[in-house]
């Protein structure tokens, strides 16, 4: 009872014995879920390490199972629902973004005591990231390397590298709706990169000089770039927080450190749609 008046307490109906129904800790596997932590330093600040970047990858797949759909619709020409993908996929970014702040709260000492037992790890060996980057167009095979001792880990970037990525898919659909794009864009290797093409940017600027004709590539074209924006701010913030706590050491996973991570600041995933503004 509630303990100033004759009513029941709010709680009264709630459901209260789960031995025998699934309970919220069964649907969300959270007994898995909250044992996977496991800090091998004896360092306070790893558990943040740990969960920044397991939520990280948890977003990440959420990123994946969105994009592969949204690929998926742009090659049966269902331009409505993958709109809404594509732009759930931003928003997912757009909390990737956000979560830096948290990180930011690591000092460099709080790190560094922490560094030397991640060993050789690092991010670069992200298979769904790398995933993530294939399947947006940024191609690159020797990144399978890093899997090449965990058979499931590189059958799914293996996957990735060998299926069009979706901005191919893009292309594919200007060609069907009646756009010039080159015979050799159309049948390009699809294990390779996105390259810049002359026929999609002209293509690209078709579209975009004559929206109401062409409204659903144009949408098609916005959704694009506001991936490709949130994912900059991505590797901009990434950068940015590695450079606060590590400077330019070089990194655990061999490379120059922040000196690598500036350089994939001018990767750029959609070039056409991004160059036609200058030329529009
Ligand atoms: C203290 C925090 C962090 C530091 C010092 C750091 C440092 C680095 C460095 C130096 C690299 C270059 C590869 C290497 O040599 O290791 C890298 C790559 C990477 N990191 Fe981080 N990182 C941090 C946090 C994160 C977080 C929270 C994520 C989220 C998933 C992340 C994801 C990645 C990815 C995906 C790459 C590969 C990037 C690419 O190849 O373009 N990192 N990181
Ligand atoms: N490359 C980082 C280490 C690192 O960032 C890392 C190590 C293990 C698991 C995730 C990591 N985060 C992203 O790269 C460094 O050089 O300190």
């Amino acid at each position: 009872m509630c303990p100033h008046s004759e009513e029941p307490a709010a709680w009264h109906d709630a459901s209260l014995d789960f031995s025998k129904d699934m309970s919220y800790s069964d649907y969300l596997a959270l007994d898995q879920l909250l044992a996977a932590q496991h800090p091998l330093s004896p360092e306070h600040n790893e558990m943040l390490f740990i969960i920044q970047h397991q939520t990280s990858e948890l977003w990440m797949k959420l990123m994946l199972h969105e994009l592969r759909a949204a690929r998926d619709h742009i090659g049966q020409s269902l331009l409505g629902p993958s709109f809404k993908m594509l732009a759930r996929v931003s928003r997912i970014m757009d909390q990737l973004v956000q979560a830096w702040t948290v990180l930011a709260t690591m000092t460099p000492p709080e790190y560094t005591a922490m560094r030397p037992y991640l060993g050789k790890s690092s991010g670069f060996q992200s298979y769904q990231y790398r995933e993530i980057e294939f399947i947006l167009g940024n191609k690159n095979a020797a990144m399978l390397s890093p899997h090449a001792h965990h058979p499931e880990r590189l059958a799914h970037v293996q996957k990735a590298l060998e299926t069009p990525s979706l901005y191919e898919g893009a292309i594919q659909l200007l060609a069907r709706k009646g756009l010039a794009i080159s015979a050799e864009r159309l049948n390009r290797d699809p294990t390779k990169g996105t390259e810049y093409d002359p026929s999609v940017e002209a293509a690209w600027l078709q579209v975009y000089r004559d929206p109401t004709h062409y409204w659903d590539l144009y949408e098609l074209g916005e959704k694009l770039v506001d991936l490709e924006d949130s994912f900059r701010q991505w590797r901009f913030r990434h950068v940015t927080t590695v450079e606060r706590i590590i400077g330019f050491k070089r990194g655990t996973g061999g490379t120059d450190g922040v000196s690598y991570l500036r350089k994939m600041l001018d990767v750029v995933l959609f070039p056409e749609l991004w160059r036609l503004r200058t030329n529009l």
